[in-house]
């Protein structure tokens, strides 16, 4: 079978059953080169024997199949984050024009898995607009040293909005990659200075990879800035990404004179300081996510015009605005509608959390893209 990621585990049916099945309605593999089968299609199995058990055709009949779409799968139907930016403003007006806008998004649940310093969080929503609905569930794990493994890692199940029966279940980490970024470069657009030629990007991971990526394809900047806290790491995302980009030494050197800068680390303690920010520079605060995690420092957070994408988010997560005790000027959805002005020349903050809304967004277009048979 071609997918990594294998195939998933119906319930109930047991493991000799699935192996030994097929010629009927099952679950869909879209790796390529994995298997198989149309609506009414085929069953995969590991070994591709015969005859389906009983219980596997119940199962099936009950609803239609899920369809499993790999990472590599999402990558392909997603080439480029920017793809999102039409869904996901619309999805952020929505979100921010409360019942009216029929986004159905409750604050995430984020559970602690404290002996390990890992978390699994919860993300469930549904929009109107799109007529879709989603629920994320994804862990985040504390690194210990700079290991290659990843930190983050994400589902999205996609259910049909009519019945409830699950319809796909997609790769979450792509997704998280890209619709993060992409709400960041809406951001951005709306509150970087009128001649921003200098972008700053501190962390070297997933986040930084995607955020480099949407951002040079939309923005001219002359000079690309990266930190990271192991500079071997920065080096490498340096040197994969195609453009030229500085790596610098410290995070100081990194950041002054920028007029963009983006954090996406791992850190639980300030990275950014107010006094190394150009006045009227814009910054992406995209990590810490928890009450006591922090990126930016109190001065930065006081003098800045902070944008939010979720206030209720916002006011029960991100250490960053619960720990200085910053005011809230707006979500990035009411300065999508115009409710709440801009204000480019000043010093912009947008702390970004991440919306289940957003997933929500992105996922469907990747299963729109894979029902057209892209
Ligand atoms: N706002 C949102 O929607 C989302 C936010 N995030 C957050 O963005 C951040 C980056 O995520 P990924 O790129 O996926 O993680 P990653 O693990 O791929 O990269 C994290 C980077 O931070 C660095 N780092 C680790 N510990 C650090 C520390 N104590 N101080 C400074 N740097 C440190 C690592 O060297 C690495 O370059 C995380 O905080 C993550 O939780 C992730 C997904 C969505
Ligand atoms: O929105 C997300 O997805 C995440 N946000 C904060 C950290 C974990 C993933």
């Amino acid at each position: 079978m071609a997918d990594p990621r294998g195939g998933l585990r119906l319930p109930g049916v047991p493991r000799a059953a699935r192996r030994s099945s097929t010629a009927a309605p099952g679950l869909y593999y879209s790796g390529k080169g994995g298997a198989v089968g149309g609506a009414a299609g085929r069953y995969l199995l590991r070994d591709g024997r015969t005859a389906l058990r009983a219980e596997l055709g119940r199962f099936a009949m009950s609803s239609a199949p899920p369809v499993f779409i790999g990472s590599a799968e999402v990558e392909r139907l997603l080439p480029r984050a920017s793809l999102l930016l039409p869904g996901l403003e619309a999805a952020l007006r929505n979100f921010s024009a409360g019942a009216a806008g029929g986004v159905e998004q409750p604050l995430r649940a984020v559970v602690p898995v404290r002996p390990h310093g890992g978390f699994l969080g919860v993300m469930p929503a549904y929009s109107a607009a799109d007529d879709a609905l989603t629920t994320k569930l994804v862990t985040f794990y504390e690194r210990r040293g700079d290991s290659a493994a990843p930190s983050h890692r994400a589902t999205v199940l996609l259910f049909d909005p009519r019945c409830g029966s699950l319809r796909a279940v997609l790769d979450g980490s792509v997704i998280t990659a890209k619709r993060t970024a992409a709400v960041s470069a809406i951001a951005t657009k709306l509150l970087m200075p009128r001649s921003a030629e200098v972008l700053c990007i501190l962390g070297a991971g997933v986040q930084a990879r995607s955020h480099y990526e949407i951002f040079t394809e939309l923005f001219p900047f002359t000079e690309v800035r990266l930190w990271n806290r192991s500079e071997q790491r920065a080096v490498r995302l340096a040197s994969s990404v195609g453009g030229a980009v500085r790596v610098c030494g410290t995070a100081r050197e990194a950041v002054l004179g920028a007029d963009v800068i983006v954090t996406v680390t791992m850190a639980t303690t300030p990275i950014l300081f107010g006094d190394w920010v150009k006045p009227g520079a814009h910054i992406n605060a995209v990590g810490a996510s928890r009450p006591d995690w922090r990126e930016l420092d109190d001065a930065l957070m006081k003098s800045s015009v902070l944008v939010v994408d979720s206030r209720e988010a916002a006011l029960t997560e991100s250490g960053d605005v619960i720990l200085s005790g910053a005011e809230i000027f707006a979500e990035l959805g009411e300065v999508l509608k115009g409710t709440k002005p801009a204000l480019p020349e000043k010093t912009t903050v947008f702390k970004s959390l991440g919306m289940a809304v957003e997933d929500t967004v992105a996922a469907k277009f990747v299963y729109d893209a894979w029902s057209a048979g892209k």
